[in-house]
């Protein structure tokens, strides 16, 4: 796998495991947020809603304890068949009536079971006797429950059947100076409209709703599901406050809230939450214990309408293309500062593995890679140095032994495979140009006897000297050459038959006065041949021997040319 592939494998694979765990970390961080502030927004909300309750009836509630307290009514109580103080209390009930918000009042008198009431229309002006309760009349329970409760303050939500009207009773208990219940004050709030105020205030994802001390519902915005009438229901029949929930567990959870605060019923403002599901919907439930009233108000918050996950999107959208862009410029780094350059290095090592020294453009990042190719490129510049002077050296060398190879090593002069290519290339030179060329072929006469006489060694020297006095005898041009033993080949170009005679007499008369010199004489016998266009090798050197071999017969220390169109040895 290239190391590209690589790299991209490992963005990809880092990609994946940083989507997964940001998406983890995402669910639990959100269900966390969510669950923190959805709880704080409950116990706000719950406190809101108490307090929207208790100050809409906290005006009404004193006004009934007041009313409650009327020495008028009192007094009237104790004696009601008192013409005088049947009128101031009536006095007294109408001037409450007009402070109250509902413009209505209803007062119960203990003994005599009578009910006297009004409204807002003033309806029952002057006949506010309305009709008497009567213990036995499951309507009229709830009267006679209270006073056995002998609960100062009451709230109820119950349907009037006698006045045909439903209402949010407040009922106080009034009594005499001795303590004694003599009677019941208080004033009914329109339901519907109260709800509406109250509970039904079109907060989406908020439902509010208020239960009594038993759990059973006063105040929700389904009437459905309001327990009227309350006070007068045996356990069991009660819409209590677990209806709302499908789950036995919730229904469990919400009861064990509303026991918890019952216990802390001291601490003032003390919330419990707990998360719910209803219609199928998670919610997060917010209780808090009203003491004035002896409710619980509880505060239904619908997290997916309130805050939906969709919100938190952009933010994932956002890390996600922030966690893209972060891999994608990680990958154009390593690519610009990693891949390339060594892909740029692999291939430069290449051309030299395969002896080529011209390396592309190399990428060099401020990084050990850099280094690394400024390193290589150093490393080839020496090697292609060395190389070229190696080559250089070999050269030299090859064409030292070429020349060694056509050298003769004891006269210096060309040998006989020098002489053969000399041959040649004049052959070709002289069938080219259409001109002739000489050949003279010398032997020294009588050397065995040198050699036998003055050994091997004297033999040498004269050989070298043989060869000195014949490069001093030819041209510059010319190419005199050691054919093998005591034999010498001189080529003679540019030639015709006169020079080659001149210079091969000058030769013979040369070796013949030098070596008198030297103490030992010497002379050499001349075969020459004049070559014309046409001649091999063979041809000329055999008509050279010719010659040589004529000049020998006729007794030594001469000179014989042959020529093609005379194959008569002429002696020179
Ligand atoms: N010192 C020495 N002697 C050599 C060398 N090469 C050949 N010889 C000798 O040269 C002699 C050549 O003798 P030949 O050409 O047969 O005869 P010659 O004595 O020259 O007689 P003619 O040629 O007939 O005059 C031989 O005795 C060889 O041993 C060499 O390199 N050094």
């Amino acid at each position: 796998m290239s190391l590209k592939t690589r790299f991209l494998s490992l963005a990809a694979g880092l990609f994946i495991i940083a989507a997964c765990a940001s998406w983890l970390a995402y669910r639990e961080l959100s269900a966390d947020l969510i669950e923190r502030w959805g709880r704080q927004v409950a116990e706000i909300q719950v406190r809101y809603d108490s307090a929207r309750l208790l100050q809409s009836l906290e005006r009404e509630i004193g006004l009934a304890r007041q009313m409650a307290d009327s020495t008028t009514l009192i007094n009237w109580a104790a004696d009601p068949s008192n013409q005088a103080l049947e009128a101031n209390a009536l006095r007294e009930m109408e001037s409450f009536r007009s402070n109250f918000r509902d413009n209505s009042y209803f007062v119960a008198l203990k003994e005599s079971g009578r009910y006297y009431y009004n409204n807002e229309q003033n309806e029952f002006a002057g006949k506010q006797f309305r009709y008497v309760l009567s213990s036995e009349k499951p309507d009229d329970a709830w009267f006679y429950q209270l006073i056995e409760e002998d609960r100062d303050f009451h709230l109820n939500v119950n349907p009037d059947t006698e006045l045909g009207v439903t209402k949010l009773w407040i009922d106080v208990l009034m009594r005499d100076t001795e303590k004694q219940i003599v009677g019941m004050v208080g004033t009914g709030l329109n339901l519907d409209s109260f709800l509406q105020d109250i509970v039904d205030i079109n907060q989406d994802g908020i439902t509010t709703l208020f239960v009594d001390y038993g759990g059973a519902i006063q105040l929700y915005r389904d009437r459905n599901y309001i327990d009227f009438a309350t006070l007068i229901k045996p356990e069991g029949q009660k819409n209590t406050v677990d209806l709302l929930f499908d789950a036995p567990e919730d229904k469990q959870k919400i009861l064990g809230m509303l026991q918890l605060l019952k216990k802390n019923s001291g601490e003032a403002g003390h919330v419990e939450s707990g998360f719910v599901t209803v219609d199928g919907r998670e919610h997060l439930a917010g209780v808090a214990f009203l003491p004035a009233i002896g409710w619980f108000e509880i505060t239904l918050l619908d997290l997916n309408t309130l805050l939906p996950k969709s919100y938190l999107w952009p933010l994932v959208a956002v890390f996600i293309a922030s966690l893209l862009i972060t891999l994608v410029v990680f990958h154009l780094i390593i690519q610009s500062r990693i891949v390339k350059p060594i892909m740029g290095l692999e291939e430069a090592v290449e051309r030299v593995r395969s002896g080529s020294f011209t390396l592309p453009r190399l990428d060099k990042p401020d990084n050990e890679i850099g280094r690394l190719v400024d390193h290589f490129e150093k490393m080839t510049d020496s090697l292609r140095d060395s190389t070229r002077e190696l080559e250089h050296k070999v050269a030299l060398r090859t064409d030292e032994l070429s020349r060694l190879a056509r050298i003769d090593p004891l006269t210096g002069l060309k040998n006989r495979r020098g002489l053969d290519e000399v041959l040649e290339g004049e052959i070709q030179r002289a069938g080219r140009q259409g001109s002739g060329f000489g050949v003279l072929w010398l032997d020294i006469d009588h050397f065995k006897s040198i050699n036998d006489q003055l050994g091997h060694q004297a033999g040498d020297e004269i050989l070298c000297r043989v060869a000195l006095w014949l490069k001093a005898g030819v041209r510059p041009y010319d190419h005199p050459g050691r054919w093998g033993g005591d034999e010498f080949v001189i080529l003679l170009s540019p030639c015709d038959l006169a020079t080659l005679e001149r210079i091969a007499k000058r030769i013979r008369e040369t070796v013949e006065q030098e070596s008198r010199k030297t103490g030992t004489p010497v002379t050499v016998s001349i075969g020459g041949y004049f070559s014309n266009p046409g001649d091999n090798v063979d041809t000329i050197l055999r008509h050279a021997d010719k010659a040589l071999y004529q000049a020998k017969n006729q007794g030594r220390n001469r000179v014989c040319i042959n020529t093609p169109e005379n194959t008569e040895v002429n002696p020179a």
